[in-house]
Formats: structure tokens, sequence, C-alpha cells
């Protein structure tokens, strides 16, 4: 059973002048415990507003909402009382892009709050507090004032607030966003730690598509309120099927534009650009090589990039083919029995029609 079932979700926004602003439409999403769940998409497209409903803070206008074996929502009727809703967003933490902490406290104290309803002594209130503490690494700022903090730490008293009740999910809204690379890597990384200690099930929002790739086993893609593409994150990696989606994840931007700055021509029945993604531990031998022996076509390479997928080494190679169009049906043939994924492209890097 899903920890997250979202059937059919919608939620409408009615404004002033009578318009209605669709965020999110008839999306259905099922997360598995222990999932870290990538939602994907440019500004607007409606992530926020679709992760609010998670822990109802945004009330859908149609849909079913079940979270961890619990009914919140069933065809766009609240059924779960407004007393149980509140314990069971306990179990829901969630940590924001400008960290929220109370700034005229100490950093203990911003963690102790998310345990006020708590029944625990004052000696066990100190006992978790510091626990929580020593698992972002920050124990010894228990003192500190978050004026006093990075913002990679700051952010990680959030995540210790987030985590005082004990949450089985974990919603990250834009946590990463206002922070430098170096402290996004560590924020990541500590997230991934804490899903794989705690068996902690994770949602990330985000624009970025490296933080994706760095810790997600699964991603949803949304625009304009609809998911357009989700599913196990190396497979939507090497196989992506909708435009957008190849933009977000085939390394593709910066294919693009290392193809409009090469200014290759008109490309056509001769000449054919090709990009190759692949995992390299499933690709051994040198393609390019492999192709001019098998087929006798030469392929000159214009760009070449290794990133790691959750951990796995991924390639991408953008290859430009001469041959008449026999040549390029037999090197679309190798390629393709070859484990790699095959995009033609035009010369601005778009699908190739
Ligand atoms: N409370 C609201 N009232 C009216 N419209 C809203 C409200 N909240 C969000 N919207 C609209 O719903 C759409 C989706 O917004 P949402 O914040 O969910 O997108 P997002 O993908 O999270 O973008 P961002 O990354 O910029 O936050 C946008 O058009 C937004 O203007």
């Amino acid at each position: 059973m899903s920890i997250i079932n979202l059937e059919n979700v919608t939620v409408d926004f009615k404004q002033k002048k009578g318009n209605v602003v669709k965020a999110v439409q008839d999306v259905d999403l099922q997360v598995e415990k222990g999932d870290i769940y990538g939602v994907v998409g440019f500004s607007g497209a409606g992530k926020s507003t679709l992760v609010r409903t998670v822990n109802l803070l945004q009330k859908p206008t149609s849909g079913s909402i079940e979270i961890n074996g619990t009914q919140f929502i069933k065809d766009g009727k609240q059924v779960i009382s407004n007393k149980d809703l509140q314990l069971e967003r306990r179990k829901i933490g969630m940590i924001f892009q400008h960290f929220n902490l109370l700034n005229e406290t100490t950093v203990f104290d911003n963690v102790a709050f998310a345990l006020k309803h708590s029944k625990l002594s004052d000696d066990e209130l100190e006992k978790r507090t510091l626990e929580l503490l020593d698992l972002v690494d920050l124990k010894d700022k228990a003192d500190f004032y978050p004026a006093e903090l990075s913002g990679g730490q700051q952010q990680r008293v959030a995540i210790a607030r987030a985590l005082a009740n004990k949450p089985d999910i974990l919603i990250s809204d834009e946590a990463t966003s206002a922070l430098d690379p170096q402290n996004t890597v560590q924020i990541l990384d500590l997230l991934k730690s804490l899903n794989q200690k705690l068996r902690l099930t994770v949602i990330l929002i985000t624009h970025e598509m490296d933080a994706v790739k760095r810790i997600c086993t699964k991603v949803a893609v949304m625009e304009h309120g609809v998911i357009i593409e989700k599913g196990d994150l190396k497979q939507i990696f090497l196989h992506p099927k909708e435009e957008l989606t190849k933009r977000f994840v085939g390394g593709s931007l910066e294919t693009i534009s290392t193809l409009e700055s090469l200014n290759l021509g008109t490309l056509g029945d001769n000449k054919a650009v090709y990009q190759l993604v692949y995992s390299i531990a499933n690709v051994t031998k040198s393609i390019i090589i492999e192709l001019y022996k098998e087929i006798g076509v030469e392929a000159s390479m214009l760009y070449g990039n290794v990133e790691l997928l959750n951990g796995e080494a991924i390639g991408t190679l953008v290859v430009e083919v001469k041959g008449d169009p026999e040549k390029q049906k037999q090197a679309q043939e190798f390629l393709n029995k070859q484990d790699v994924t095959l995009t033609r492209l035009d010369e601005k890097g778009r699908l190739y029609d």
C-alpha cells in the first residue's frame, strides 16, 4: 500500500473577477514508503499546491487523498475529523526555502518548540532535542541564534524541527533553492541519509533537476497543473517521452546551448545529429569506434558528459553522423541495438521532425 495516495486531485483557485486558476488538474500520485520522490517543474507549474494537499494545508477542489492508511479526503469531501487531522499532520514534516525559524529564540528552543504538544518531562525534552540536533550535526550550536548560522545550518535546524515528532513523511518545498551549491549538496545528502537511517519517505519539490538527479529514486514532471510524466528516476532519465522531460533530464539544456553555439547549418538526409544517453556500467565499448568498425560511418563528437544519477554514472553523447540515407538508417539501427537511448536532434538541439 502506498504511503501517499493522491487520486484525481484537482485544485482550483477562484479569483475575484470570476476567473479560475487551475493550479492542479486531475493528478494521480502514489508514493511508496522509503521513496525519495522528486516533483519537478518550472515556477507556477503547481508543485507546491499539489504537495500542500498531502497534509491538507491546501484542500483540494475534488479528488481523494489517503496518507499512511488514513483517508483524509474522499471524492472532494474531508472524511477525517479536524482533531485527527491535527495528529496526522505531526507525522508529516515540512521544510521550506526560507527555513521559517523563530529568529528571537535559540537553535535549541526552535527545535524544542515542535515538541511542546508532547507529554515529555523537561529532562526527556532536553534529551530528545539534543538527539535531534545531533542527527543534523548541530549539537554544538544549540545555544546559537539563527542569525548566527549559515543558510545551510539554518536549514539543518529546520530539518531537526521537522523531525521532532518522528514523522513518516518529510516534504521539502524548494529547501535548497536559497542555498549555495556546497550547502545544497550537504542538505541533499543529509536528506538521503535520513531517508536511509529513519526510512523516512521524502517528497522533494524543486525546479532544479540536479537535486533530483542526486538523491531521488522517482520523479514526477509537472507542467500547467498536470503531471506529464512520472516514474522511476533512471527510467525517466534514459527514456523521457515528453518534450519538457527531455529538456529537464537529458542533459539537454547544455546540449541545446552547445548545438546553438556550433551553427551546424541545416541537417537533413546526409547529415544527422544524435543524442545518446546510457548507463556507463552497461556500455563499456566505445560507441563511436564500434560505429565506424561495424557500419563504416564516421561520427564526430559534439558534446559529451558523465553525471551521477542517484549514485549511478550516466553518459550523454551528442554526435554528428555523415552518410547517405542508407548509412544513416544502418547507424540508427546499430545505435538502437546498443544499450543507449537514441534521440535525433535538429541543428538547434530540438527533436528532429
Ligand atoms: N492561494 C492562491 N490563490 C490563487 N492562486 C494561487 C494560489 N496559490 C497558487 N496559485 C496559483 O496556482 C498556480 C500554481 O502555483 P504553485 O505555487 O503551486 O506552483 P509551483 O510549481 O510550486 O511554483 P513555484 O516554484 O514558483 O512556487 C500558479 O498559477 C499560482 O499563481
